[in-house]
């Protein structure tokens, strides 16, 4: 049995009513007991974040799905800062996510910068990496996580590590229906873990969350986290529904292994 806790991530992306989301947030608040091994994360949308902020039980946090590369409050038209973020009681940011690499231009450096503002802030944070479907083809997965994973590596303040989980997200699965299969998703978890001990060594290594997403749903979750370097997922259309709460549950398998 592993110690660390299994990280779910819900990623609301830029979705949900001001009735959806409070439908979402009955369903969650009714779920019934969590394993005790699941940490679970939504990440709503800006306007959305004070009514899950308000309205969650407590053993769910809330997460930004950004925040602003500088970090203190002022005129930065239409961001978030980090100070703001905390002092609304949100201690998680997930960063780097492909739409945001692919659509805001955010570069791997400025990946990096953010982390690093997070972190220094004391928050947790889910930083995303993955491939394209023509890196995957052309057998260029990990140079391209390596690539995205040695700014975010970097911006690690000395004993953060615990505070960062590596969100593994092939782009080719992501709201595609084509989910990795377990075998294609632990290879490539355990060469990101691989490459992280060659960073931060072999004990920081086990300890670092690698969650898996792309398409996960109740109906795939149970085989995939069944894999040993599989700490969790990071859920986008699946976490909009009432099945989030199955993908949360199998948490509790990981807790026999
Ligand atoms: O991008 C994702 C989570 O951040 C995954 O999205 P889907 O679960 O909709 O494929």
């Amino acid at each position: 049995m592993t110690g660390k806790k299994v990280v779910i991530g819900g990623n609301w992306k830029c979705n949900g009513t001001k009735e959806s989301v409070k439908e979402l947030i009955e369903t969650l608040n009714s779920a019934g007991d969590f394993p005790s091994n699941a940490e679970v994360v939504v990440a709503p949308t800006a306007l959305h974040l004070g009514m899950a902020v308000d309205g969650l039980r407590k053993d769910i946090s809330v997460s930004v799905q950004n925040l602003w590369k500088e970090p203190k409050a002022g005129a930065w038209t239409g961001e978030l800062t980090v100070d703001l973020i905390k002092d609304f009681g949100i201690n998680w940011a997930i960063l780097g996510h492909s739409e945001r690499r692919a659509y805001c231009g955010e570069t791997p450096e400025i990946v990096g910068t953010k982390v690093k503002i997070a972190l220094e802030a004391g928050m947790k944070v889910m930083a995303c990496i993955g491939e394209q479907l023509s890196d995957r083809e052309a057998d260029k997965t990990m140079d391209v996580c390596k690539e995205q994973l040695d700014p975010i590596i970097a911006a690690v303040p000395s004993g953060a590590m615990d505070r960062v989980v590596i969100a593994y997200e092939p782009v080719w699965a992501i709201g595609t229906g084509v989910t990795a299969t377990p075998e294609q998703a632990q290879e490539t978890h355990e060469q990101i873990r691989a490459y992280l001990k060659t960073k931060i060594g072999e004990e920081a290594a086990q300890g670092v969350r690698i969650i898996y997403g792309g398409s996960v749903k109740g109906a795939n979750c149970q085989e995939l986290i069944k894999k040993a370097d599989i700490d969790g997922f990071l859920v986008g259309g699946a976490s909009l529904k009432p099945e989030f709460k199955d993908i949360i549950a199998c948490s509790s398998a990981k807790s026999k292994m």
